[in-house]
């Protein structure tokens, strides 16, 4: 049942009830998964480190050798060979023996201590084999446990989890090269519009350059999901319907701008008919962007956003973004509120629900000039980093006030 005139929370609700989170997966290689949701629970292949090493430079030996050794008394040691990280001694330390150890190498049988190379003196003999000890060493002094970081077996990470750098970093401490991951949402943006051209055309009157496209567009790629088709179309209804269909196969969701007020021009009133799309809600009791559209063809959901830069901006992150959240299991695209102290004044009373641009920094958040609001304004967006959710019913806002924030 299409509701018309409904409250943002409504409108969200009724768009995370009509999608599904992502199930296809796919594997990727481990160094190509940053950002990528994981799709399988990864065990601990094995004890990691695999070995018993040396955490600094200096001799792997047998604490029981150096009881009583002081500076008076230093225990005199044979050391019979040397290891490397890499290597591999093949020799088992016995009494009154050392082998001369690097960081990271693996501790040789019968040793049970590291003791720093600053710590020894060394080249008592003519073969420079004996060392001289002036302390005492406990078992397992400076000796790094093989599994000490991970235990065989081990969940190491959880389905669901956002791979970054770290978690790259396990997973390649563990040898492990490829992970199953969800799919990537695959999204289509349209910009309408027959005033609108391209960056890099001439502008002759009447016409502007488009906006919505390309700031969508790097939107979606800051959420990580860079748009599988991203267009210009005109204003003619059949043309958009056609657009959408032929895109309709490679998307899990459709955005477009412009179109869906009133005007002779609002063509979304005949294109989801053409489509016969279902349409579940046509405009939210908010500023900007109150015309917002939202349809689902053939299982896809579809947003159809004002046209006004800053509107679709903010519908965007209103509607569109909770979406991806969910649909993409990319829990760090919720939206994040936060309470914010006002540092100007904001003289408009607000009939209705207000979302207006700000600057957020150590909890305080500065707005631009009342002038410089309108849904049609992006420049003074500008250095902004969150909407300042202005309640419906509020009187002037002034400085020192508390306000709720979505930040961006
Ligand atoms: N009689 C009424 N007129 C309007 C109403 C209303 O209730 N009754 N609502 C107003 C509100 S609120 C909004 S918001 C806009 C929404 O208009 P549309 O979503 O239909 O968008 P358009 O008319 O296509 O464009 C609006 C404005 O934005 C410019 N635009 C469009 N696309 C782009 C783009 N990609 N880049 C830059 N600028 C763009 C377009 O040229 C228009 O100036 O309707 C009000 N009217
Ligand atoms: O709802 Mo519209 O974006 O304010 O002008």
């Amino acid at each position: 049942m299409e509701q018309i005139g409904i409250e943002l929370e409504q409108a969200v609700e009724i768009i995370l009830s009509s999608g599904r989170k992502m199930k296809r997966t796919q594997f990727v290689f481990t160094k190509e998964a940053n950002g990528r949701i994981l799709a399988e629970d990864i065990y601990a292949p094995f004890d990691n480190p695999p070995f018993h090493r040396s955490p600094l430079d200096g001799f792997a030996l047998r604490s029981k050798d150096l009881e009583g050794a002081s500076k008076e008394i230093p225990k005199s040691i044979q050391v019979i060979d040397t290891v490397y990280a890499g290597g591999c001694c093949n020799q088992t330390v016995n009494q009154g023996e050392a082998v001369r150890i690097m960081t990271g190498a693996p501790i040789p049988e019968g040793a049970d201590c590291v003791i720093r190379l600053e710590d020894i003196k060394e080249g008592f003999n003519e073969e420079n084999t004996l060392i001289l000890v002036d302390r005492e060493l406990k078992r397992y002094d400076n000796f790094c446990f093989k599994g000490e970081d991970v235990k065989k077996g081990t969940l190491l990470l959880q389905k669901g989890v956002k791979l970054t750098y770290i978690e790259q970093g396990i997973l390649s401490s563990l040898g492990i090269e490829q992970v199953e991951v969800y799919d990537k949402l695959r999204a289509v943006v349209f910009a309408t519009g027959d005033e609108l051209v391209e960056p890099g055309t001439e502008l002759k009157p009447g016409k502007i350059y488009d906006s919505n496209l390309l700031m969508l567009y790097a939107r979606l790629c800051e959420f990580g999901i860079a748009p599988v088709i991203a267009k210009h179309l005109s204003d003619e209804p059949g043309e958009v319907a056609r657009a959408i269909e032929e895109s309709c196969q490679k998307a899990d969701l459709v955005i477009t701008t412009g179109g869906v007020s009133v005007g002779d021009k609002d063509i979304f009133h005949e294109v989801l008919p053409i489509l016969e799309a279902e349409r579940l809600f046509w405009k939210v009791n908010l500023k900007p962007g109150t015309p917002a559209m939202f349809a689902v063809y053939k299982g896809i959901p579809m947003f159809h956003l004002s046209g006004n830069p800053f509107a679709a901006a903010t519908t965007f992150e209103l509607l569109v973004r909770p979406y991806i959240a969910m649909a993409g299991r990319d829990e760090s695209l919720c939206t994040n509120r936060k309470k914010a102290v006002l540092e100007d004044d904001f003289i408009k009373v607000s009939n209705g629900r207000r979302f207006i641009r700000g600057k957020v920094e150590d909890g305080k958040v500065s707005i631009p000039p009342a002038t410089q609001h309108s849904s049609g304004m992006l420049a003074s967006m500008a250095g902004c980093n969150c909407l300042i959710d202005i309640p419906a019913g509020s009187m002037e806002l002034h400085k020192g006030s508390v306000v709720e924030i979505l930040l961006l």
